[in-house]
């Protein structure tokens, strides 16, 4: 098979739609075909300004356990886990993986926050997407390349767990309720990894 042909190959059709306690999630395993998710991939750990951010906790400077990046329209800054980032402006192809997510989500999103797990020291703890510039249910459409990693939901009352294996060429979106009800996070593995990146669409209001 030519290029050509493995780019055209279909996307894995199988969707499914969660519906849990105060919140609900669509996952798509095969969103990307493999030969679309490995160029993204390899163009995102080239053409990214990763940075290593960190944040002060107490007066002692605290790395974040993975690279980070924030794209997306220029008046709009967002805040996180204390730090204030500016967004580069959109490139060709988070342009290309937003327009497609924008047909399954139905949401037109201005913005995206990447995060690039080295190995499996990287991590995000329990947290939720829940900030302000976000708005009332926030719909957060999360695309997946290279390695694949645990995510996990916790309820926040009743302390319910959801495990998912977040696959390359993935998508979960998740909605309704879901951000002021569960936290999420991508533990720490001793498991052999290779390099992950996430991009999490989001609307800053
Ligand atoms: O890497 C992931 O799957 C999740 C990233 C995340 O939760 C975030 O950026 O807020
Ligand atoms: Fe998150």
């Amino acid at each position: 098979m030519d290029q050509l042909d493995l780019f055209g190959a279909p996307e894995e059709e199988t969707k499914t739609h969660f519906e849990i306690q105060n919140g609900e999630y669509i996952h798509i395993p095969g969103f990307f075909n493999k030969a679309k998710a490995d160029k993204f991939f390899q163009s995102l750990l080239q053409n990214i300004e990763w940075k290593q951010e960190s944040m002060n906790m107490y007066g002692k400077e605290i790395k974040f356990p993975r690279l980070t990046a924030w794209y997306g329209e220029n008046d709009k800054p967002y805040s996180f886990s204390g730090i204030t980032l500016n967004p580069n402006p959109w490139n060709k192809e988070l342009l290309e993986i937003k327009e497609k997510i924008e047909t399954e989500a139905e949401v037109t999103f201005n913005s995206v926050l990447l995060n690039r797990y080295r190995d499996g020291n990287d991590s995000i703890s329990w947290h939720t997407d829940a900030e302000k510039e976000l708005g009332k249910n926030p719909v957060i459409a999360s695309v997946n390349f290279g390695a694949e990693r645990k995510f996990q939901l916790k309820h926040i009352e009743t302390g319910e767990k959801v495990e998912l294996l977040l696959k390359h060429g993935s998508l979960l979106v998740m909605k309704g309720e879901l951000q002021h009800y569960w936290k999420h996070q991508v533990p720490k593995t001793k498991a052999k990894v290779a390099e992950r990146i996430n991009l999490t669409f989001r609307v800053i209001k």
